[in-house]
């Protein structure tokens, strides 16, 4: 299970949103556009602001997943991949130094 990654998920996300399958809840929610992806991400956010908040770890992890899954969804809609947002956090944590920082320290 760890070996899974949001790499995995965003292609399931992008095989499922083009599938037409009336089953599929990312395919529904695709075709309903942005507005309704990104409410629902909203609230899944809010839920887990609410599960940290009071401190439940299990509604924090499951919050969070649904909230992971959302997000994607709604970078799906935008046209806009993972890779560009993991580029970004790559080019912050580059400018940070802090990675460099990291590697001398083990040496
Ligand atoms: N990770 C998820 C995932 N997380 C949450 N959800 C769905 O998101 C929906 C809304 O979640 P909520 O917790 O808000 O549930 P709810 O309150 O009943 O929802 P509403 O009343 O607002 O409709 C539910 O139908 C959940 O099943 C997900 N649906 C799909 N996935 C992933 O997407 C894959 C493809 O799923 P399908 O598109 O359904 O085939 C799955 O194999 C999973 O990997």
């Amino acid at each position: 299970m760890a070996g899974f990654s949001l790499s995995d998920l965003e292609r399931i996300i992008g095989e499922r949103a083009l599938s037409g399958d009336d089953s599929s809840w990312t395919a529904k929610l695709y075709r309903s556009g942005m507005e309704r992806a990104a409410k629902k991400m909203g609230e899944e956010a809010v839920e887990t602001v609410i599960a940290a908040v009071k401190g439940d770890d299990g509604a924090l992890v499951s919050e969070s997943a649904d909230l992971l899954y959302h997000w994607l969804v709604v970078m799906k809609v935008a046209g806009i991949p993972l890779s560009d947002v993991m580029t970004e956090l790559e080019r912050r944590t580059a400018q940070s130094g802090i990675a460099e920082k990291a590697s001398r320290k083990q040496d």
